[in-house]
Protein backbone atom coordinates (compact mmCIF):
# COMPACT_ATOMS: atom_id res chain seq x y z
CA UNK A 1 0.00 0.00 0.00
CA UNK A 2 1.40 3.15 0.90
CA UNK A 3 4.19 3.32 -0.14
CA UNK A 4 4.47 0.61 -1.77
CA UNK A 5 2.46 -1.00 -3.54
CA UNK A 6 -0.66 -1.07 -1.94
CA UNK A 7 -1.60 1.89 -2.78
CA UNK A 8 -1.14 1.64 -6.02
CA UNK A 9 -3.46 2.43 -8.92
CA UNK A 10 -4.70 0.06 -10.77
CA UNK A 11 -1.83 1.15 -13.21
CA UNK A 12 0.14 0.23 -10.13
CA UNK A 13 2.51 0.43 -7.95
CA UNK A 14 2.41 1.01 -4.58
CA UNK A 15 0.37 2.29 -2.20
CA UNK A 16 0.16 5.69 -1.01
CA UNK A 17 1.48 6.10 2.49
CA UNK A 18 4.56 5.87 0.57
CA UNK A 19 3.25 7.56 -2.34
CA UNK A 20 0.98 10.26 -1.97
CA UNK A 21 1.04 11.86 1.24
CA UNK A 22 -0.34 15.29 0.23
CA UNK A 23 -2.97 14.52 -2.14
CA UNK A 24 -6.50 15.42 -0.79
CA UNK A 25 -8.32 12.41 -1.86
CA UNK A 26 -8.49 9.64 0.18
CA UNK A 27 -8.99 7.34 -3.16
CA UNK A 28 -6.02 8.49 -4.06
CA UNK A 29 -4.13 6.54 -1.96
CA UNK A 30 -1.68 4.56 -3.16
CA UNK A 31 -1.94 5.63 -6.80
CA UNK A 32 0.95 5.87 -8.29
CA UNK A 33 -0.04 7.36 -11.39
CA UNK A 34 -2.88 9.38 -13.24
CA UNK A 35 -3.16 7.09 -15.64
CA UNK A 36 -6.58 5.48 -16.68
CA UNK A 37 -5.78 2.25 -15.41
CA UNK A 38 -7.18 -0.76 -13.73
CA UNK A 39 -4.97 -2.71 -11.54
CA UNK A 40 -5.98 -6.20 -10.64
CA UNK A 41 -4.65 -9.56 -9.56
CA UNK A 42 -0.64 -9.80 -8.68
CA UNK A 43 1.38 -12.09 -11.10
CA UNK A 44 4.18 -14.14 -10.95
CA UNK A 45 6.07 -12.19 -8.30
CA UNK A 46 9.61 -13.42 -8.21
CA UNK A 47 13.00 -13.07 -6.67
CA UNK A 48 15.78 -12.91 -9.86
CA UNK A 49 19.38 -11.65 -10.14
CA UNK A 50 18.65 -8.40 -7.49
CA UNK A 51 15.50 -7.51 -8.57
CA UNK A 52 11.91 -7.95 -7.55
CA UNK A 53 9.57 -8.23 -10.10
CA UNK A 54 5.77 -7.44 -9.99
CA UNK A 55 3.58 -8.48 -12.86
CA UNK A 56 -0.10 -7.61 -12.79
CA UNK A 57 -3.10 -7.52 -14.31
CA UNK A 58 -3.94 -4.33 -15.67
CA UNK A 59 -5.77 -2.43 -18.29
CA UNK A 60 -3.77 0.00 -20.13
CA UNK A 61 -7.42 1.52 -21.59
CA UNK A 62 -9.29 2.30 -18.48
CA UNK A 63 -10.29 2.09 -15.16
CA UNK A 64 -12.53 -0.87 -15.70
CA UNK A 65 -11.83 -3.93 -16.04
CA UNK A 66 -10.70 -5.31 -19.95
CA UNK A 67 -7.89 -5.44 -22.13
CA UNK A 68 -5.85 -7.60 -19.65
CA UNK A 69 -2.20 -7.20 -20.16
CA UNK A 70 0.62 -8.20 -17.62
CA UNK A 71 1.56 -4.71 -16.27
CA UNK A 72 5.61 -5.07 -15.02
CA UNK A 73 7.61 -3.26 -11.89
CA UNK A 74 10.70 -4.10 -10.63
CA UNK A 75 12.09 -3.26 -6.76
CA UNK A 76 15.60 -4.12 -4.93
CA UNK A 77 13.48 -3.52 -2.03
CA UNK A 78 9.90 -4.22 -2.46
CA UNK A 79 9.13 -1.06 -1.33
CA UNK A 80 10.56 1.27 -4.25
CA UNK A 81 9.89 1.04 -7.40
CA UNK A 82 10.12 1.49 -10.93
CA UNK A 83 7.28 0.75 -13.66
CA UNK A 84 8.65 -0.55 -16.74
CA UNK A 85 6.34 -1.22 -20.04
CA UNK A 86 3.77 -4.60 -20.10
CA UNK A 87 5.71 -7.73 -19.68
CA UNK A 88 3.37 -9.57 -21.75
CA UNK A 89 0.71 -7.88 -24.01
CA UNK A 90 -2.42 -9.19 -26.40
CA UNK A 91 -0.47 -10.22 -29.52
CA UNK A 92 -0.90 -14.09 -30.40
CA UNK A 93 -4.15 -15.93 -30.85
CA UNK A 94 -3.91 -17.89 -27.88
CA UNK A 95 -3.75 -14.43 -25.75
CA UNK A 96 -5.92 -11.90 -28.37
CA UNK A 97 -8.53 -11.68 -25.79
CA UNK A 98 -6.40 -11.03 -22.68
CA UNK A 99 -3.30 -12.28 -21.11
CA UNK A 100 -4.97 -13.31 -17.66
CA UNK A 101 -3.25 -14.18 -14.33
CA UNK A 102 -0.49 -16.60 -14.03
CA UNK A 103 2.96 -17.35 -12.41
CA UNK A 104 6.48 -17.36 -12.54
CA UNK A 105 9.00 -20.32 -12.34
CA UNK A 106 13.17 -20.32 -12.41
CA UNK A 107 13.78 -23.54 -13.77
CA UNK A 108 16.76 -25.46 -13.25
CA UNK A 109 18.98 -24.02 -15.72
CA UNK A 110 18.04 -20.88 -13.40
CA UNK A 111 15.96 -19.48 -16.47
CA UNK A 112 12.84 -17.47 -15.10
CA UNK A 113 9.56 -18.75 -17.48
CA UNK A 114 6.29 -17.46 -16.92
CA UNK A 115 3.23 -19.46 -17.72
CA UNK A 116 -0.23 -17.64 -17.48
CA UNK A 117 -3.48 -17.97 -19.34
CA UNK A 118 -4.46 -16.37 -22.22
CA UNK A 119 -8.35 -16.07 -23.48
CA UNK A 120 -7.96 -17.08 -27.12
CA UNK A 121 -9.50 -16.18 -30.58
CA UNK A 122 -12.66 -17.77 -29.68
CA UNK A 123 -12.24 -16.85 -25.53
CA UNK A 124 -11.47 -20.35 -24.36
CA UNK A 125 -9.14 -20.19 -21.73
CA UNK A 126 -5.73 -21.68 -22.81
CA UNK A 127 -2.58 -21.62 -20.70
CA UNK A 128 0.53 -19.65 -22.48
CA UNK A 129 4.36 -19.79 -21.65
CA UNK A 130 6.66 -16.63 -22.24
CA UNK A 131 10.49 -16.79 -21.22
CA UNK A 132 12.83 -13.78 -21.07
CA UNK A 133 14.29 -12.30 -24.48
CA UNK A 134 17.60 -11.14 -23.32
CA UNK A 135 18.90 -12.28 -19.56
CA UNK A 136 21.64 -9.61 -19.38
CA UNK A 137 18.80 -7.32 -18.72
CA UNK A 138 18.48 -6.82 -14.91
CA UNK A 139 15.23 -5.59 -15.38
CA UNK A 140 13.82 -8.51 -17.68
CA UNK A 141 11.91 -6.06 -19.68
CA UNK A 142 11.15 -8.30 -23.20
CA UNK A 143 9.35 -11.49 -22.87
CA UNK A 144 8.75 -13.93 -25.93
CA UNK A 145 6.37 -16.07 -26.61
CA UNK A 146 7.23 -19.44 -27.81
CA UNK A 147 5.40 -21.12 -31.24
CA UNK A 148 3.97 -23.43 -29.35
CA UNK A 149 1.55 -21.99 -27.38
CA UNK A 150 -1.27 -22.34 -26.16
CA UNK A 151 0.95 -25.24 -24.12
CA UNK A 152 -2.14 -26.64 -22.68
CA UNK A 153 -5.88 -26.92 -24.38
CA UNK A 154 -9.38 -26.71 -22.28
CA UNK A 155 -9.78 -29.97 -23.00
CA UNK A 156 -10.55 -33.26 -21.31
CA UNK A 157 -13.05 -34.93 -19.15
CA UNK A 158 -15.69 -32.25 -17.61
CA UNK A 159 -13.27 -29.81 -17.92
CA UNK A 160 -15.19 -26.22 -19.01
CA UNK A 161 -13.23 -23.97 -21.31
CA UNK A 162 -14.37 -20.95 -19.71
CA UNK A 163 -13.12 -22.17 -16.29
CA UNK A 164 -9.61 -22.91 -16.69
CA UNK A 165 -7.39 -20.72 -15.84
CA UNK A 166 -4.74 -18.95 -13.68
CA UNK A 167 -1.83 -21.55 -13.32
CA UNK A 168 0.98 -21.68 -10.40
CA UNK A 169 4.34 -21.80 -9.99
CA UNK A 170 5.77 -24.62 -10.99
CA UNK A 171 7.64 -27.82 -8.58
CA UNK A 172 9.34 -31.19 -9.44
CA UNK A 173 7.82 -34.40 -8.66
CA UNK A 174 9.76 -37.03 -7.31
CA UNK A 175 10.47 -38.29 -11.15
CA UNK A 176 12.18 -34.44 -11.84
CA UNK A 177 9.17 -33.40 -13.98
CA UNK A 178 7.77 -30.56 -13.40
CA UNK A 179 4.40 -30.24 -12.16
CA UNK A 180 1.84 -27.11 -12.28
CA UNK A 181 -1.74 -26.77 -10.90
CA UNK A 182 -4.45 -25.09 -12.58
CA UNK A 183 -8.10 -23.64 -11.21
CA UNK A 184 -10.67 -25.15 -13.10
CA UNK A 185 -14.26 -26.13 -13.10
CA UNK A 186 -14.97 -29.34 -13.64
CA UNK A 187 -18.69 -31.23 -14.05
CA UNK A 188 -19.67 -28.07 -12.08
CA UNK A 189 -16.86 -28.53 -9.06
CA UNK A 190 -13.87 -27.17 -8.24
CA UNK A 191 -10.24 -28.84 -8.71
CA UNK A 192 -6.51 -27.77 -9.06
CA UNK A 193 -5.51 -29.64 -11.95
CA UNK A 194 -2.29 -31.05 -12.38
CA UNK A 195 -0.57 -30.99 -15.12
CA UNK A 196 3.23 -32.16 -15.69
CA UNK A 197 6.08 -31.44 -17.86
CA UNK A 198 10.22 -32.17 -18.81
CA UNK A 199 10.30 -28.93 -20.36
CA UNK A 200 8.27 -26.87 -19.20
CA UNK A 201 6.97 -26.14 -22.83
CA UNK A 202 5.29 -29.39 -23.64
CA UNK A 203 2.48 -30.32 -20.85
CA UNK A 204 0.39 -33.67 -19.97
CA UNK A 205 -2.66 -33.20 -17.62
CA UNK A 206 -2.06 -36.29 -14.81
CA UNK A 207 -5.13 -38.32 -14.83
CA UNK A 208 -6.22 -37.24 -11.36
CA UNK A 209 -6.00 -33.30 -10.11
CA UNK A 210 -3.90 -31.98 -7.28
CA UNK A 211 -6.87 -31.94 -5.29
CA UNK A 212 -10.60 -30.93 -6.06
CA UNK A 213 -13.65 -29.98 -3.96
CA UNK A 214 -17.76 -30.75 -4.16
CA UNK A 215 -17.55 -27.93 -1.80
CA UNK A 216 -17.45 -24.95 -4.24
CA UNK A 217 -17.25 -24.32 -8.07
CA UNK A 218 -14.65 -22.55 -10.05
CA UNK A 219 -11.52 -22.03 -7.84
CA UNK A 220 -9.73 -18.81 -8.96
CA UNK A 221 -6.00 -18.01 -8.46
CA UNK A 222 -4.44 -21.54 -7.08
CA UNK A 223 -1.19 -21.47 -4.98
CA UNK A 224 0.64 -23.91 -3.80
CA UNK A 225 3.61 -24.05 -1.23
CA UNK A 226 5.54 -26.07 1.17
CA UNK A 227 6.12 -24.64 4.51
CA UNK A 228 8.30 -26.04 7.77
CA UNK A 229 5.58 -25.69 11.07
CA UNK A 230 7.00 -23.21 13.30
CA UNK A 231 9.37 -21.18 11.32
CA UNK A 232 9.14 -18.48 9.29
CA UNK A 233 11.97 -18.77 7.22
CA UNK A 234 10.16 -20.23 3.77
CA UNK A 235 10.67 -23.01 0.92
CA UNK A 236 11.62 -22.96 -2.11
CA UNK A 237 9.47 -25.23 -3.99
CA UNK A 238 11.72 -25.79 -6.81
CA UNK A 239 14.00 -27.31 -4.60
CA UNK A 240 13.35 -30.71 -2.59
CA UNK A 241 11.63 -30.22 0.35
CA UNK A 242 12.43 -30.95 3.40
CA UNK A 243 11.27 -33.90 5.51
CA UNK A 244 8.67 -32.65 8.48
CA UNK A 245 7.18 -29.62 5.77
CA UNK A 246 3.73 -29.24 5.54
CA UNK A 247 1.80 -27.98 2.09
CA UNK A 248 -0.37 -24.99 2.25
CA UNK A 249 -3.20 -25.02 -0.93
CA UNK A 250 -4.62 -21.24 -1.37
CA UNK A 251 -7.51 -20.80 -3.94
CA UNK A 252 -9.59 -17.51 -4.41
CA UNK A 253 -13.85 -18.01 -4.21
CA UNK A 254 -16.62 -16.15 -2.89
CA UNK A 255 -14.75 -12.65 -3.22
CA UNK A 256 -11.82 -13.88 -0.41
CA UNK A 257 -8.93 -16.36 -0.69
CA UNK A 258 -9.32 -19.00 1.20
CA UNK A 259 -6.73 -22.31 2.16
CA UNK A 260 -5.81 -25.80 3.38
CA UNK A 261 -3.04 -27.18 5.48
CA UNK A 262 -1.97 -30.67 4.80
CA UNK A 263 0.87 -32.81 3.22
CA UNK A 264 1.80 -33.80 -0.51
CA UNK A 265 1.18 -37.13 -1.02
CA UNK A 266 4.22 -37.86 -3.25
CA UNK A 267 3.20 -41.51 -3.86
CA UNK A 268 -0.15 -40.34 -5.53
CA UNK A 269 0.86 -36.86 -6.59
CA UNK A 270 -1.61 -35.48 -4.83
CA UNK A 271 -2.62 -32.79 -1.99
CA UNK A 272 -4.18 -34.25 0.94
CA UNK A 273 -5.63 -31.78 3.25
CA UNK A 274 -4.99 -32.81 6.97
CA UNK A 275 -8.80 -31.55 7.71
CA UNK A 276 -11.73 -32.22 5.40
CA UNK A 277 -14.31 -29.45 6.16
CA UNK A 278 -17.28 -29.60 4.20
CA UNK A 279 -19.15 -26.04 4.79
CA UNK A 280 -16.47 -23.69 2.72
CA UNK A 281 -17.95 -20.50 4.95
CA UNK A 282 -14.88 -22.20 7.51
CA UNK A 283 -12.50 -22.69 5.18
CA UNK A 284 -9.51 -20.94 6.65
CA UNK A 285 -9.06 -17.35 5.10
CA UNK A 286 -5.63 -15.54 4.23
CA UNK A 287 -7.48 -12.22 5.07
CA UNK A 288 -10.71 -11.85 5.99
CA UNK A 289 -11.02 -8.07 4.22
CA UNK A 290 -11.10 -6.84 0.69
CA UNK A 291 -7.82 -9.22 -0.68
CA UNK A 292 -8.28 -11.48 -3.53
CA UNK A 293 -5.98 -13.43 -6.03
CA UNK A 294 -3.23 -13.66 -3.75
CA UNK A 295 -0.02 -15.07 -5.13
CA UNK A 296 3.16 -15.79 -3.06
CA UNK A 297 6.53 -16.31 -3.99
CA UNK A 298 9.71 -17.95 -2.31
CA UNK A 299 12.19 -14.89 -1.86
CA UNK A 300 15.80 -16.28 -2.01
CA UNK A 301 17.22 -13.20 -0.78
CA UNK A 302 16.04 -13.09 2.32
CA UNK A 303 14.61 -17.07 2.66
CA UNK A 304 11.42 -15.89 3.31
CA UNK A 305 7.66 -16.54 1.64
CA UNK A 306 6.08 -13.96 0.44
CA UNK A 307 2.19 -13.17 -0.34
CA UNK A 308 0.99 -10.22 -2.61
CA UNK A 309 -2.73 -9.89 -3.00
CA UNK A 310 -5.34 -7.39 -4.90
CA UNK A 311 -7.78 -5.28 -3.06
CA UNK A 312 -10.25 -3.70 -4.97
CA UNK A 313 -12.13 -0.85 -4.88
CA UNK A 314 -15.07 -0.28 -3.09
CA UNK A 315 -16.74 2.62 -4.42
CA UNK A 316 -18.35 2.67 -7.40
CA UNK A 317 -17.64 1.53 -11.14
CA UNK A 318 -18.38 5.53 -11.70
CA UNK A 319 -16.16 6.29 -9.52
CA UNK A 320 -13.10 4.58 -10.89
CA UNK A 321 -13.41 6.21 -14.48
CA UNK A 322 -13.80 9.41 -12.54
CA UNK A 323 -10.54 9.00 -10.61
CA UNK A 324 -9.11 7.45 -13.53
CA UNK A 325 -7.96 4.42 -11.75
CA UNK A 326 -9.00 1.61 -9.48
CA UNK A 327 -7.29 -1.32 -7.84
CA UNK A 328 -4.12 -1.26 -5.26
CA UNK A 329 -2.01 -4.24 -4.15
CA UNK A 330 -2.07 -4.82 -0.20
CA UNK A 331 1.43 -4.81 1.34
CA UNK A 332 3.47 -7.09 0.73
CA UNK A 333 3.40 -10.02 3.67
CA UNK A 334 6.06 -12.53 4.81
CA UNK A 335 3.85 -15.61 4.97
CA UNK A 336 4.42 -18.61 7.25
CA UNK A 337 2.75 -21.64 9.30
CA UNK A 338 2.28 -22.03 12.74
CA UNK A 339 4.19 -24.84 14.81
CA UNK A 340 0.88 -26.93 15.11
CA UNK A 341 0.78 -26.46 11.24
CA UNK A 342 -3.09 -25.29 11.99
CA UNK A 343 -3.10 -21.78 10.70
CA UNK A 344 -1.01 -19.22 8.66
CA UNK A 345 0.51 -16.12 9.98
CA UNK A 346 1.64 -12.80 8.01
CA UNK A 347 3.44 -9.50 8.56
CA UNK A 348 4.53 -6.77 6.38
CA UNK A 349 7.36 -7.14 4.92
CA UNK A 350 10.17 -5.66 7.45
CA UNK A 351 11.51 -3.14 4.68
CA UNK A 352 8.15 -1.37 4.94
CA UNK A 353 9.49 -0.07 7.89
CA UNK A 354 12.09 1.85 6.33
CA UNK A 355 9.50 4.09 5.45
CA UNK A 356 8.53 5.29 9.18
CA UNK A 357 9.16 8.85 9.88
CA UNK A 358 8.69 10.42 12.92
CA UNK A 359 7.10 7.78 16.35
CA UNK A 360 5.28 8.67 18.97
CA UNK A 361 4.97 6.28 22.10
CA UNK A 362 3.20 5.65 25.13
CA UNK A 363 3.21 3.30 27.77
CA UNK A 364 1.26 2.25 30.77
CA UNK A 365 -1.60 3.82 29.67
CA UNK A 366 -4.99 2.20 30.94
CA UNK A 367 -8.45 2.84 28.82
CA UNK A 368 -11.59 2.15 31.15
CA UNK A 369 -14.95 1.64 29.94
CA UNK A 370 -15.71 4.55 27.34
CA UNK A 371 -12.48 6.22 26.99
CA UNK A 372 -10.77 7.29 23.91
CA UNK A 373 -7.28 8.08 23.78
CA UNK A 374 -5.96 10.46 21.09
CA UNK A 375 -2.77 9.53 19.33
CA UNK A 376 -1.19 12.57 18.21
CA UNK A 377 1.40 14.02 16.09
CA UNK A 378 2.01 11.63 13.28
CA UNK A 379 0.18 11.75 9.87
CA UNK A 380 -2.94 10.07 10.90
CA UNK A 381 -3.34 9.45 6.94
CA UNK A 382 -0.28 7.28 6.37
CA UNK A 383 0.92 5.96 9.69
CA UNK A 384 1.83 2.46 11.06
CA UNK A 385 0.42 1.93 14.68
CA UNK A 386 1.29 -1.18 16.84
CA UNK A 387 -0.58 -1.74 20.06
CA UNK A 388 -0.55 -4.42 22.81
CA UNK A 389 -3.83 -4.47 24.47
CA UNK A 390 -3.74 -6.25 28.14
CA UNK A 391 -6.77 -7.76 29.83
CA UNK A 392 -7.69 -7.20 33.20
CA UNK A 393 -9.75 -9.40 35.08
CA UNK A 394 -10.20 -12.62 32.11
CA UNK A 395 -12.46 -14.62 34.45
CA UNK A 396 -15.40 -12.46 33.44
CA UNK A 397 -15.36 -13.19 29.53
CA UNK A 398 -18.58 -14.02 27.84
CA UNK A 399 -18.90 -17.51 26.32
CA UNK A 400 -18.02 -18.15 22.65
CA UNK A 401 -20.60 -19.70 20.26
CA UNK A 402 -19.29 -21.61 17.99
CA UNK A 403 -22.09 -20.98 15.58
CA UNK A 404 -20.57 -17.50 15.14
CA UNK A 405 -17.50 -18.82 12.78
CA UNK A 406 -20.55 -19.51 9.65
CA UNK A 407 -21.31 -15.02 9.91
CA UNK A 408 -18.32 -13.86 11.45
CA UNK A 409 -19.39 -10.22 9.80
CA UNK A 410 -22.35 -11.11 11.41
CA UNK A 411 -21.34 -11.00 14.62
CA UNK A 412 -19.19 -7.68 14.33
CA UNK A 413 -22.01 -6.37 13.41
CA UNK A 414 -24.28 -7.33 15.97
CA UNK A 415 -22.16 -7.97 19.41
CA UNK A 416 -22.52 -5.16 21.78
CA UNK A 417 -20.41 -4.31 24.37
CA UNK A 418 -19.22 -7.28 26.83
CA UNK A 419 -16.49 -7.25 29.99
CA UNK A 420 -13.52 -7.89 27.11
CA UNK A 421 -14.47 -5.84 24.21
CA UNK A 422 -14.64 -3.81 22.01
CA UNK A 423 -10.88 -2.03 22.79
CA UNK A 424 -9.35 -1.38 19.89
CA UNK A 425 -8.13 1.55 17.31
CA UNK A 426 -10.22 4.44 15.52
CA UNK A 427 -8.58 5.78 12.57
CA UNK A 428 -9.17 8.25 9.58
CA UNK A 429 -12.04 9.78 11.78
CA UNK A 430 -13.49 12.71 11.39
CA UNK A 431 -12.94 15.95 14.54
CA UNK A 432 -17.17 15.02 15.47
CA UNK A 433 -16.67 11.61 14.85
CA UNK A 434 -19.46 11.06 12.51
CA UNK A 435 -16.97 9.25 10.24
CA UNK A 436 -14.75 7.07 11.84
CA UNK A 437 -13.30 3.41 10.87
CA UNK A 438 -12.73 1.25 13.94
CA UNK A 439 -10.76 -1.97 14.20
CA UNK A 440 -11.04 -3.36 17.09
CA UNK A 441 -11.48 -6.67 19.45
CA UNK A 442 -13.87 -9.14 21.87
CA UNK A 443 -12.54 -11.41 23.56
CA UNK A 444 -14.72 -14.65 24.97
CA UNK A 445 -14.52 -17.71 26.41
CA UNK A 446 -13.86 -21.18 25.31
CA UNK A 447 -11.82 -23.43 27.64
CA UNK A 448 -10.12 -22.66 30.55
CA UNK A 449 -6.58 -22.50 28.98
CA UNK A 450 -7.91 -20.78 25.26
CA UNK A 451 -9.81 -17.65 24.70
CA UNK A 452 -11.66 -16.67 21.34
CA UNK A 453 -10.34 -13.65 20.14
CA UNK A 454 -13.00 -11.58 17.77
CA UNK A 455 -10.95 -9.50 15.55
CA UNK A 456 -13.28 -6.73 13.29
CA UNK A 457 -12.17 -3.95 10.33
CA UNK A 458 -16.02 -1.52 11.01
CA UNK A 459 -16.44 0.13 7.77
CA UNK A 460 -20.01 1.26 8.33
CA UNK A 461 -19.38 4.81 9.61
CA UNK A 462 -16.01 5.10 8.06
CA UNK A 463 -17.68 7.52 5.38
CA UNK A 464 -20.60 10.14 5.17
CA UNK A 465 -20.32 9.30 1.14
CA UNK A 466 -23.74 7.18 0.23
CA UNK A 467 -23.29 4.00 -2.10
CA UNK A 468 -19.56 2.89 -0.89
CA UNK A 469 -19.55 -0.82 0.52
CA UNK A 470 -19.03 -0.48 4.13
CA UNK A 471 -18.83 -3.67 5.68
CA UNK A 472 -17.78 -4.93 9.43
CA UNK A 473 -15.62 -7.43 8.86
CA UNK A 474 -14.34 -10.18 11.29
CA UNK A 475 -12.28 -13.25 11.60
CA UNK A 476 -11.75 -15.13 15.35
CA UNK A 477 -8.72 -16.52 16.49
CA UNK A 478 -7.42 -18.16 19.96
CA UNK A 479 -5.81 -16.49 22.91
CA UNK A 480 -3.21 -19.29 24.37
CA UNK A 481 -3.64 -17.57 27.85
CA UNK A 482 -0.90 -20.20 29.31
CA UNK A 483 1.45 -18.36 26.37
CA UNK A 484 -0.09 -15.17 25.70
CA UNK A 485 -1.27 -14.15 28.95
CA UNK A 486 -4.13 -11.68 28.51
CA UNK A 487 -2.21 -10.16 25.38
CA UNK A 488 -4.00 -9.47 22.10
CA UNK A 489 -1.81 -7.34 19.86
CA UNK A 490 -3.12 -5.06 17.17
CA UNK A 491 -0.65 -3.58 14.24
CA UNK A 492 -2.46 -1.36 11.67
CA UNK A 493 -1.11 0.49 8.32
CA UNK A 494 -3.18 3.51 7.43
CA UNK A 495 -2.65 4.66 3.90
CA UNK A 496 -5.35 7.14 3.02
CA UNK A 497 -7.59 4.96 1.68
CA UNK A 498 -6.32 1.40 3.01
CA UNK A 499 -6.63 0.43 6.24
CA UNK A 500 -4.49 -3.17 6.81
CA UNK A 501 -4.35 -4.55 10.21
CA UNK A 502 -2.95 -7.48 11.81
CA UNK A 503 -4.29 -8.98 15.01
CA UNK A 504 -2.15 -11.08 17.52
CA UNK A 505 0.77 -11.39 15.49
CA UNK A 506 -0.16 -11.95 12.21
CA UNK A 507 -3.07 -14.74 12.79
CA UNK A 508 -6.48 -12.66 11.37
CA UNK A 509 -5.55 -10.22 9.10
CA UNK A 510 -8.25 -7.23 7.85
CA UNK A 511 -7.85 -5.30 4.43
CA UNK A 512 -9.99 -2.47 4.24
CA UNK A 513 -10.71 0.30 2.16
CA UNK A 514 -12.67 3.00 2.93
CA UNK A 515 -13.01 6.86 1.40
CA UNK A 516 -14.07 9.20 4.07
CA UNK A 517 -15.11 12.81 2.85
CA UNK A 518 -13.69 14.48 5.92
CA UNK A 519 -9.96 13.09 4.16
CA UNK A 520 -11.33 15.68 1.43
CA UNK A 521 -12.84 18.51 3.24
CA UNK A 522 -11.08 18.99 6.38
CA UNK A 523 -7.42 17.98 5.22
CA UNK A 524 -6.69 15.51 8.06
CA UNK A 525 -7.89 12.88 10.29
CA UNK A 526 -7.83 11.64 14.18
CA UNK A 527 -6.57 8.50 15.27
CA UNK A 528 -7.77 6.96 18.96
CA UNK A 529 -6.83 4.11 21.14
CA UNK A 530 -10.49 2.83 22.65
CA UNK A 531 -12.18 0.82 25.27
CA UNK A 532 -16.12 0.32 25.06
CA UNK A 533 -16.07 -3.02 27.40
CA UNK A 534 -17.04 -2.84 30.75
CA UNK A 535 -13.51 -3.58 32.01
CA UNK A 536 -10.64 -1.84 31.63
CA UNK A 537 -7.70 -2.77 29.48
CA UNK A 538 -4.25 -2.01 29.67
CA UNK A 539 -1.69 -0.40 27.10
CA UNK A 540 1.70 -1.47 27.90
CA UNK A 541 3.08 -0.52 24.75
CA UNK A 542 1.47 1.74 21.67
CA UNK A 543 3.97 3.14 18.75
CA UNK A 544 3.06 4.67 16.12
CA UNK A 545 5.07 6.18 13.11
CA UNK A 546 4.26 8.54 10.26
CA UNK A 547 5.09 6.84 7.16
CA UNK A 548 7.01 8.51 4.15
CA UNK A 549 6.29 7.86 0.94
CA UNK A 550 8.00 5.41 -1.31
CA UNK A 551 9.40 6.26 -4.43
CA UNK A 552 7.82 4.55 -7.71
CA UNK A 553 8.67 5.75 -10.80
CA UNK A 554 5.32 6.24 -12.61
CA UNK A 555 6.98 5.53 -15.92
O1 LIG B 1 -8.21 -10.65 -15.14
C1 LIG B 1 -8.54 -12.01 -15.25
C2 LIG B 1 -8.04 -12.74 -14.04
O2 LIG B 1 -8.76 -12.26 -12.90
C3 LIG B 1 -9.39 -13.37 -12.24
C4 LIG B 1 -9.33 -13.22 -10.73
O3 LIG B 1 -9.42 -11.89 -10.32
O4 LIG B 1 -10.70 -13.53 -12.74
C5 LIG B 1 -11.58 -12.46 -12.66
C6 LIG B 1 -12.73 -12.59 -13.62
O5 LIG B 1 -13.55 -11.44 -13.56
C7 LIG B 1 -13.20 -10.34 -14.39
O6 LIG B 1 -14.09 -10.34 -15.51
C8 LIG B 1 -15.45 -10.03 -15.22
C9 LIG B 1 -16.19 -9.92 -16.56
O7 LIG B 1 -16.21 -11.16 -17.20
C10 LIG B 1 -15.56 -8.69 -14.49
O8 LIG B 1 -16.92 -8.47 -14.13
C11 LIG B 1 -14.70 -8.70 -13.23
O9 LIG B 1 -14.73 -7.42 -12.62
C12 LIG B 1 -13.29 -9.02 -13.63
O10 LIG B 1 -12.47 -9.13 -12.45
O11 LIG B 1 -12.24 -12.81 -14.94
C13 LIG B 1 -12.92 -13.89 -15.52
C14 LIG B 1 -13.16 -13.71 -16.98
O12 LIG B 1 -13.97 -12.61 -17.26
C15 LIG B 1 -14.19 -14.06 -14.72
O13 LIG B 1 -14.72 -15.35 -14.85
C16 LIG B 1 -13.62 -13.80 -13.38
O14 LIG B 1 -14.56 -13.64 -12.33
C17 LIG B 1 -8.55 -14.55 -12.67
O15 LIG B 1 -9.20 -15.78 -12.49
C18 LIG B 1 -8.30 -14.22 -14.11
O16 LIG B 1 -7.19 -14.89 -14.66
Amino acid sequence: MFWTQGLCPIKFLISSFILFPSLKNPNESGTVSNNDSKKKDPNGPMYYNGIYHQFYQYNPNGSLWGNIVWAHSVSTDLVNWIRLAPAIERTTPSDINGCWTGSATILKSGRPAIIYTGADTEKRQVQNVAFPKNLSDPYLREWVKPHDNPVIQPVGRGLNPGQFRDPTTGWIGPDGLWRIAVGAEVDGHSAALLYESEDFVRWDRVDHPLYSSNASAMWECPDFFAAMPGENSGLDMSAAVPDGAKHVLKMSLDGSDKYMVGVYDLKGDAFVPDTVIEDRRLWSRIDYGNYYASKSFFDSKKGRRVIWGWTNETDSSSDDVAKGWAGIHAIPRTIWLDKDSKQLLQWPVEEIESLRGKQVRHQGLELRKGDLFEIKEIDTLQADVEIDFELTSIGSADPFDPSWLLDIEKQCREAGASAHGPFGLVVLASESMEEHTSVHFRVYYRSQEKHMVLMCADLRKSSLRPELYTPAYGGFFELDLEKEKTVVSLRTLIDRSAVESFGGGGRVCIMARVYPAALVDDGGTRMYAFNNGTSTVRVPRLEAWSMRRAQVNKG
